[in-house]
């Protein structure tokens, strides 16, 4: 897990994610020919790497453990069971992958969508578990465009409780990294890419497109 030094020099609390395997799917994904069965499986498969290198510091356990020949000390990791807050809907392609590496995890939902003129989030869906003080949260969104939907769903875990939280997307915008720093210093956002710039519509170049659509096939 490494940050180029002109990401960490701008934006202490981003951690970009340069893996190769995840640069180079990055890079099939942002293909405007990639169609959506392709692009599913892609969003699935990064959200699993980028999970491997952002739980790399959870605090362990020791746990005594039996194997077939004698007792000996293993770790488990501490605490209650991660819990992982897809933002519908392009959050939700995150998920699968990450519960493939993390099969006990518990899984919130936060309905948020952008509004297209404002560009400003319209809440409609919020469940998480009612224990959400003593819970790590990893709040999934393929992209960061201006933060204010991010800035909005870690606000409304927080009113729930929440102090532990991480944020992971694909692509991401300096707006919007900016923005949810400001909002939310304490929270670590993952990404595999901080791109260049907003365009007017809010899109990030050169991004991807609109992740959700070409997740579930609308448009
Ligand atoms: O940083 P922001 O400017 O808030 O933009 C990012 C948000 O926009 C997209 O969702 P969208 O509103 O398109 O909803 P969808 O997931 O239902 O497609 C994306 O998945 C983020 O949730
Ligand atoms: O580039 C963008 C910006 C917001 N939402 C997307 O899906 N893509
Ligand atoms: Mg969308």
């Amino acid at each position: 897990m490494t940050t180029p030094p002109d990401a960490a020099e701008r934006f202490p609390s981003l951690v970009v994610i340069r893996h190769p395997l995840v640069q180079h799917k990055l890079t099939i994904l942002r293909d405007r020919r990639t169609q959506t069965k392709i692009f599913k499986e892609l969003v699935d498969e990064i959200a699993m790497l980028m999970a491997y290198e952002a739980t790399a510091d959870l605090p362990l356990d020791n746990l005594a453990v039996d194997t077939p020949l004698e007792q000996t000390m293993g770790k488990q990791v501490s605490g209650k069971k991660l819990t992982l807050v897809p933002i519908l809907r392009a959050g939700l392609g995150m998920v699968e992958g990450i519960l493939r590496l993390v099969p006990s995890a518990r899984v919130g939902h936060i309905g948020l969508y952008r509004d297209h003129d404002t560009l400003e989030p319209v809440d409609y869906y919020f469940k998480v578990p009612s224990d959400a003080a003593e819970r790590d949260f990893f709040v999934l969104d393929p992209m960061l465009a201006t933060g204010g939907s991010a800035v909005s769903a870690v606000a409304s875990l927080k009113r729930a409780g929440a102090t532990r939280i991480r944020f992971l997307c694909l692509v991401a915008a300096p707006e919007g990294v900016r923005r949810l720093s400001a909002a939310h210093p304490d929270v670590t956002i993952y990404c595999a890419s901080l791109d260049r710039e907003l365009n007017a519509q809010g899109y990030i170049l050169p991004g991807l497109g609109d992740a959700g659509d070409r997740l579930f096939g609308t448009r």
